[in-house]
């Protein structure tokens, strides 16, 4: 607060107003922010402890650069909330995630400042390399700012970008915000590697951090001295691998102490050199108790009770697909020792630390490294064991050339667990579930699954552990089931047949997925209309069960499939073979529901779903929609008793 009691917040409406503030007033705003973020998050639900962690580095970063002039870029973006706050959005914090409402990651339509969009990790190192050169090249001035956790510092992706930003000399700025978790506690020997550059080493201040800087100017003396210096540095002082690979290490400094921060970004900003890393010491969940107490809890959050910490969850009427995963291998992990299971970072959201709590040794945790996970348990299969890679939907989008060339080309038999197959709700677009169908089911031979209930999930993990011939996939969606019995023990299925749930005459809904419940929802409403439907459960998207679907396409006017996938998944297999067959040209009429060619806003599932169209009321639209047609046509041939009965 100011004096006068009138919110700091109350008169910034843009980071012009916040460069405004005295210095002595930012403890102050940040204290607001944060109250700010945890009331709305508290009301709207979210990403909480990341946001918190970086309150004071959020309101350092736009006091000391000139943003939006300045690209600033959130590796994630899920710690973008205070940002959010500071950035013009702060009228609209509280439609975070909502239908309409402000994304829960940056996103460069929705403000000028959100240089780049996010939702996926350890993106932002290369986005910034990139905006650094363009600035460069177009011989413009302003700085590019990379801030990436520790957690996302553990991908690929980021060490690829520092090789490149490392051997050039473009002027960029990275902030490693190093909290010492990830969603889960962070792996790895970089990890390690982290915690050993703090324990050595008390954080730097003004006085020490400037030296840092100071060191290493001017430019033009510098650029000549430098590489020998680097290598001077690297060898003989034991420099920081930051300093390795071609970088300026700054740090560690205290990320909640704004008497350290300003000065040392300030001298950052001054400074001419080439990449610079600023380590960052920050606590996830900084300034609210429950979630500094339980920062791997309270990473992502329902809307809660802010004296408590209390979620308020929905009650949940059956079990979470991702718990009858967990729950299930171990089962199945108790029989066969040649089980194990590989999550990249999501132990807790993929339904392996339950697997952990009774297997540790056999549960391998690698990291934010979708494709290492895919080539690492290709390593394990190619030995014999029986890999579970447990990846989301969207994540695993990552490791597609290893999934191609280290998994299916040389037919070894990893298990996929892909979870958040579908519409993902709150996370919106970058985590939609939407493409894995018609991304896995182009590949040659693998066999493809997708469980229409929880119990179905049983069974087809029992298949994938008893598939040895190559590579397996089932997807499933985020949320619960639909509440169906379970079986003591899941039973291997037979690949490449689906099932008829429900015989009727004229209608047929070929469902994949969790989409069977509208599917059997349709057609009670189809058959009430008068149309006899029969509903199937394909269970495989590849091999595609062709009996079955000649069967359906032979004894029916119309073959709908449904889906919770994008265009070119099992719905494109069916037209494809039905096509070929010459089904289509004997007259019969088929459409394949899919999710449509754009991608969705964060929503509420179910909203999502109707937006999509891939619903009971739609499929039911749909039907009538092709009927009346078909009766049209029908009646000239005399059938005309159809259109009245559709009509009614
Ligand atoms: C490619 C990819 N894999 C996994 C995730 C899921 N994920 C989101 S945030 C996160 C942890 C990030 O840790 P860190 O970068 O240290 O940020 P913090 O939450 O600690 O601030 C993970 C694993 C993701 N967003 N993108
Ligand atoms: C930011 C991120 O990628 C994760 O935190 C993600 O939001 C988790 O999603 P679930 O809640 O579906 O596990
Ligand atoms: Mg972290």
């Amino acid at each position: 607060m100011s004096d006068n009691r009138t919110p700091l917040l109350d008169k910034i409406a843009s980071t012009e107003d916040l460069r405004r503030l005295d210095k002595s007033d930012l403890p102050s705003l940040a204290e607001e922010v944060r109250h700010e973020m945890i009331n709305a998050v508290s009301v709207t639900g979210g990403h909480l402890g990341a946001g918190l962690g970086v309150v004071e580095l959020t309101v350092a970063l736009h006091y000391v650069f000139d943003t939006p002039r300045d690209r600033l870029i959130w590796d994630v973006g899920h710690q973008a909330y205070p940002h959010k706050i500071l950035t013009g959005r702060r009228d609209r914090i509280r439609t975070l995630r909502q239908k309409g409402g402000l994304s829960g990651f940056t996103k460069r339509e929705e403000s000028e400042y959100d240089p780049f969009g996010a939702g996926h990790s350890s993106t932002s190192i290369s986005a910034a390399l990139g905006m650094a050169v363009a600035r460069d090249y177009t011989e413009k001035a302003h700085n590019v700012i990379a801030v990436i956790g520790d957690g996302a510092m553990s991908a690929g992706m980021a060490y690829e970008a520092m090789n490149n930003a490392g051997a050039m000399d473009s002027r960029l700025i990275v902030v490693l915000n190093d909290n010492d978790m990830s969603i889960a506690p962070p792996v790895g020997a970089l990890s390690a590697y982290l915690s050993r550059l703090l324990s050595g080493k008390t954080y730097r201040g003004l006085r020490e951090s400037g030296k840092q800087i100071a060191r290493k100017m001017p430019r033009a003396i510098f650029e000549h001295a430098r590489r020998a210096e680097e290598m001077a540095r690297g060898f003989f002082t034991g420099g920081t691998l930051f300093e390795q690979l071609g970088f300026y290490y700054v740090g560690p400094i205290d990320g909640h102490n704004l008497s350290h921060l300003l000065p040392v970004l300030e001298n950052v900003k001054a400074s001419e050199l080439g990449p610079i890393l600023v380590h960052v010491v920050t606590r996830k969940g900084k300034g609210y108790g429950p979630a500094e107490a339980a920062p791997d809890k309270l990473h992502g959050v329902n809307a809660f009770d802010i004296v408590s910490g209390t979620q308020f969850k929905p009650k949940a009427t059956a079990p979470a697909y991702t718990k009858v995963f967990g729950e299930t291998l171990v089962r199945e992990a108790r029989d066969d020792n040649r089980i194990v299971a590989v999550t990249a970072a999501m132990p807790a959201g993929t339904g392996l630390d339950i697997f952990a709590r009774s297997f540790p040794e056999r549960t391998f945790d690698v990291g934010i490294a979708e494709q290492h996970a895919v080539t690492f348990s290709a390593g394990l299969a190619a030995e014999g064991l029986k890999p579970f890679c447990a990846i989301y939907s969207s994540f695993l989008q990552r490791a597609y050339d290893q999934i191609m060339h280290d998994v299916v080309l040389q037919k070894l038999p990893v298990r996929f667990a892909i979870d958040r197959a579908g519409l993902v709700g709150a996370d919106g677009p970058t985590h939609a579930g939407a493409y894995d169908l018609a991304y896995l089911g182009c590949l040659p031979k693998i066999v493809l699954m997708a469980p229409a209930d929880e119990a179905e999930l049983t069974h087809m993990i029992a298949t994938a552990v008893a598939f040895d011939e190559g590579p397996i996939a089932f997807r499933y969606p985020r949320g619960e089931g639909v509440g169906v019995a379970l079986p003591e023990r899941g039973a291997p299925l037979d690949i490449g047949r689906g099932r008829i749930v429900r015989e009727g005459g004229r209608v047929a809904l070929l469902s994949l997925g969790t989409r069977l419940a509208e599917c059997l929802k349709a057609a009670d409403d189809l058959t009430s209309r008068g149309l006899s439907t029969t509903v199937a459960d394909a269970r495989f998207a590849k091999p595609i069960d062709t009996a079955l679907i000649d069967r359906l396409a032979n004894e029916h006017e119309l073959l709908l499939t449904v889906e919770e996938g994008a265009q070119g998944g099992f719905g494109s297999k069916v037209l494809g073979h039905l096509a070929e067959t010459g089904a289509l040209d004997r007259g019969l009429r088929v459409r394949a529901m899919t999710l449509p060619d754009r991608f969705l806003d964060h929503d509420k599932p179910e909203a999502q779903y109707e937006t999509a169209g891939l619903n009971a009321r739609a499929i039911v639209a749909k039907v009538l929609e092709i009927l009346p047609r078909m009766s049209e046509g029908r009646s000239r041939g005399g059938l005309g008793v159809v259109r009245q009965i559709v009509l009614t």
